[in-house]
């Protein structure tokens, strides 16, 4: 009898055969050795991976992963223990993020921290790139950067009615419903020219009656050429706008491929639905697949938080904005 062998796969944005850390035709990030501990937890522990330049990038995984940190790690916004990492072939370990975004790298975050004390408007020039006004030379030489302020100005107009936001341009961030303020987080993104979008959870706490038009946004920003790499629960979106699929799962990156073969691999539907490891993750709705994770959520001990804002407490907060979101 003869035993019947898979072949390997291969893929047009892989050099090579598809598999964790497999290396990409065209790679835009290119990570290795990144370990980022907490106390005696290895949050992140990723021994390779790059992301594909052109292309829209989901890193799914289920909660406590390490997604979240590792989007940290590559923006600057925390440290690894130990790790290297290059955008565009140039090293970024160690880089502030500020200087991390003016270098075309530029993230939203799962709390949104649109300013909520700001009206909307505001909150877009803050995106801009290389404010002129900021130096006290060139605060005194109003000229210079007046007409920098116009042009930022004429921008942010022109993304706000991009993204249905410009009949709120002079209301406070804080009175947006949560589907909107991911929306001005996506806008202000852009203020800044970026080439890699990284957005964390985009669809939590958002709307079903912004989700098409969030997705839709999603893809243009594909079809403008830019590289997407987003954090996401909602299968839904995973499923319908990625190009590639990573795993994560307890910090490692446990799978990699196109979203229709990555839901069916039995790694990866165990490690993300763990009891329901007999479903097709590739059958399931976004409703469906957070249904399960609030089974699986009811089923562990709260964890406690604090006020400092952070990742724990993020996700706490982004839920309450899903909450007010229902609530509408
Ligand atoms: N600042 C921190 N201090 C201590 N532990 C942390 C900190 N940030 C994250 N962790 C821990 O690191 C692990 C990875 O967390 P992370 O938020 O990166 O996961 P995630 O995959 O983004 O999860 P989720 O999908 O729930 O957002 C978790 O166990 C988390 O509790």
């Amino acid at each position: 009898m003869s035993e019947t062998t898979t072949p390997p796969q291969t893929h047009p944005l892989v050099d090579g055969t598809v598999g964790p850390g497999c290396k990409k035709v065209d790679p835009i990030v290119v990570a290795d050795g990144v370990v980022r501990q907490f106390g005696g937890l290895t949050a992140v522990d990723v021994e390779h991976v790059e992301i594909p330049r052109g292309a829209i990038t989901a890193l799914i995984g289920p909660n406590g992963a390490g997604k979240t940190t590792f989007f940290n790690l590559l923006t600057g916004f925390d440290r690894p223990n130990k790790g290297r990492w290059s955008f565009e072939g140039q090293s970024l370990a160690h880089m502030p993020s500020h200087k991390v975004a003016r270098r075309g790298m530029v993230r939203t975050f799962q709390l949104t921290k649109s300013l909520g004390r700001l009206t909307v408007l505001q909150n877009m020039l803050l995106g801009a790139r290389d404010q002129r006004g900021e130096g006290i030379f060139a605060a005194i030489l109003r000229p210079l950067w007046k007409a920098q302020e116009e042009a930022n100005t004429v921008k942010a107009d022109t993304l706000l009615a991009r993204f249905k936001l410009d009949a709120k341009r002079e209301d406070y961030a804080a009175s947006l419903s949560g589907g909107q303020r991911k929306l001005l987080e996506m806008a202000r993104a852009l203020m800044s020219d970026p080439t890699l979008v990284m957005l964390d959870e985009p669809m939590a706490g958002v709307n079903p009656a912004l989700t098409q038009s969030l997705l839709d946004h999603v893809l243009g920003l594909k079809e403008e050429g830019m590289t997407v790499l987003f954090v996401e629960h909602d299968m839904h979106m995973v499923r319908h706008i990625s190009d590639w699929v990573i795993v994560m799962a307890e910090g490692r990156i446990v799978a990699e491929g196109p979203p229709e073969t990555i839901m069916q691999n039995q790694a990866v539907v165990d490690a993300y639905l763990g009891a329901h490891h007999d479903t097709d993750l590739g059958t399931l709705t976004g409703q469906q697949v957070a249904q399960i994770h609030e089974e699986a959520a009811s089923e562990v001990e709260p964890e406690p938080s604090d006020a400092q804002g952070t990742t724990t407490d993020a996700s706490a907060d982004a839920r309450t904005d899903a909450d007010r979101e229902g609530e509408r």
